[in-house]
């Protein structure tokens, strides 16, 4: 299949070969981390105690409940929203429309949730499902991601994202053809970014609470603090909502199976890791430990926060008072870079605040397994990965200016180390 003049653009993620390799190993690896959580041993590195047959994935009743959640999210997406956002503007001049009502979508799950328990809702039943749901959640995803190739097939080309139409079947299917795949009104790619996954993770996070309560009489001191660390998170996510409009997965990034992987199976079933770990092996954590421990999220949440805010402040209205007295760079496109403040310490200071947020969140489970810090370490790489792809956008945004940039902010995520 030709791709579509000037879309070419450099493969990445090893090409086809890389794809087809992910396609596989990612399911493999986030089953794998659910056997290990619930394991006695939970070795992160190792065969699982056992290897689960057909029946303990498959379950008709649980592709319902999942199909059921999907249906829930979607439903509040459709919702009037608070605030319509408009996108960036695309190659065809033309900008999208985006519902900016996210938080208020988290709010009715909690409402609906509340509700569910008080009506008697064995949510911490959940966690006994997590196995087949990740399964089927999995499927889901391949058939999803299926359907929005085939929908690319008779999208404009201007609506095509530059990575992935290669012309190559398996890595244009993991890449994603279509940049804002849309019936109406609904954008898949932002609807599932922040909305079924994300909200599914807490969700899973609190079954895994109630499930402990229901078996030790009350949660855990560590469990209080993943669940709120994580809740902390996740509804900072969906109240600053606008701003995934400006990042590159919304941008840049066609919707295929990475995002649709990413978004709809590894977020709630990895990212819940270390809860589902302290159900299956609880640790003790004295209140002097609790508190440090919550003092290193709330600096990782500071430094996320200040710099994702100043950033995004800037680009929205740089003569706001709280960015006057910061120092910048002009660029060829007319857009400026911010030299000082978070974003003169070090060229990604979002990414080490929630590289600080993703230790706290491992530290409550001791340090007696590796496992609890596979998010630590997987996020590591993601980061070091897409600082990478960041670096080379902004570049061919920016050239020289991006260039002087990089000799005044030498450091890209930790200062004077990475
Ligand atoms: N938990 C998870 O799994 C993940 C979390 N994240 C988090 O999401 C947040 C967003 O990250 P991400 O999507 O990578 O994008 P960023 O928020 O880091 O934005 C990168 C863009 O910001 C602009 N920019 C960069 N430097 C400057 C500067 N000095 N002055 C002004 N603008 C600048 C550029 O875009 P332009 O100039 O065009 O505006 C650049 O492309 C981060 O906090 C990250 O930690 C991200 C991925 C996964
Ligand atoms: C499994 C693949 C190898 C990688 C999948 C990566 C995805 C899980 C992430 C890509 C960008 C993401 C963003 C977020 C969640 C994870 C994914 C989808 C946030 C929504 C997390 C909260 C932040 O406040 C904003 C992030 C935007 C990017």
């Amino acid at each position: 299949m030709a791709s579509p003049q000037g879309l070419k653009a450099p493969l990445e993620f090893g090409g086809p070969l890389g794809a087809a390799a992910l396609m596989l190993l990612l399911p493999a690896t986030a089953l794998h981390l659910l056997l290990a959580a619930r394991s006695g041993p939970a070795r992160l590195l190792g065969p699982p105690a056992h290897l689960p047959g057909l029946s303990e994935l498959w379950n008709p009743r649980v592709l319902l409940l999942l199909l059921t959640w999907l249906g829930l999210q979607a439903a509040l997406y459709l919702l009037p929203a608070r605030k319509v956002a408009e996108g960036l503007e695309l190659k065809d001049k033309s900008r999208l429309r985006y519902p900016i009502n996210g938080f208020q979508a988290l709010m009715l799950t909690a409402l609906l949730v509340g509700l569910g328990i008080s009506a008697g809702l064995p949510l911490g039943a959940l966690s006994e499902v997590l196995l087949p749901l990740a399964f089927v959640a999995t499927l889901t995803t391949f058939i999803f991601s299926f359907l929005l190739y085939m929908k690319a097939q008779v999208a404009p080309a201007s609506g095509l994202a530059p990575g992935g139409n290669s012309g190559n079947l398996i890595y244009d299917f993991f890449m994603g053809r279509e940049l804002n795949p849309r019936i109406g009104f609904f954008d898949f790619k932002y609807f599932c970014e922040l909305r079924p996954g994300l909200i599914g993770w807490v969700l899973i996070n609190l079954a895994l609470l109630l499930q402990e309560t229901e078996l030790r009489g009350s949660p855990s001191l560590a469990m209080w603090l993943v669940n709120g660390f994580q809740l902390l998170y996740v509804g900072d996510a969906l109240w600053y909502e606008e701003a995934v409009l400006t990042t590159m997965d919304i941008t840049h990034d066609g919707f295929g199976f990475m995002l649709a992987f990413g978004d709809l199976v590894w977020v709630p079933f990895t990212y819940s890791l270390q809860a589902q770990f302290l159900l299956y092996h609880p640790q003790p954590l004295g209140l002097p430990r609790a508190l440090l421990i919550c003092f290193i999220n709330a600096v990782g949440y500071y430094i996320f926060r200040g710099a994702n805010s100043q950033k995004n402040t800037f680009r929205q209205n740089p003569s706001d008072p709280s960015i006057a007295g910061l120092e910048t760079i002009p660029t060829a496109t007319g857009k400026r870079l911010l030299v000082s403040g978070w974003w003169g310490m070090v060229r990604h200071p979002n990414y080490l605040g929630d590289l600080i947020m993703a230790l706290a969140w491992s530290l409550p489970c001791g340090v007696s397994h590796l496992l609890p810090y596979f998010y630590f370490f997987y996020f590591a790489a993601l980061l070091v990965h897409r600082e990478a792809r960041d670096e080379l956008q902004c570049l061919q945004k920016y050239g020289r200016a991006w260039h002087e940039y990089c000799q005044r902010v030498p450091y890209r995520i930790v200062p004077y180390i990475y």
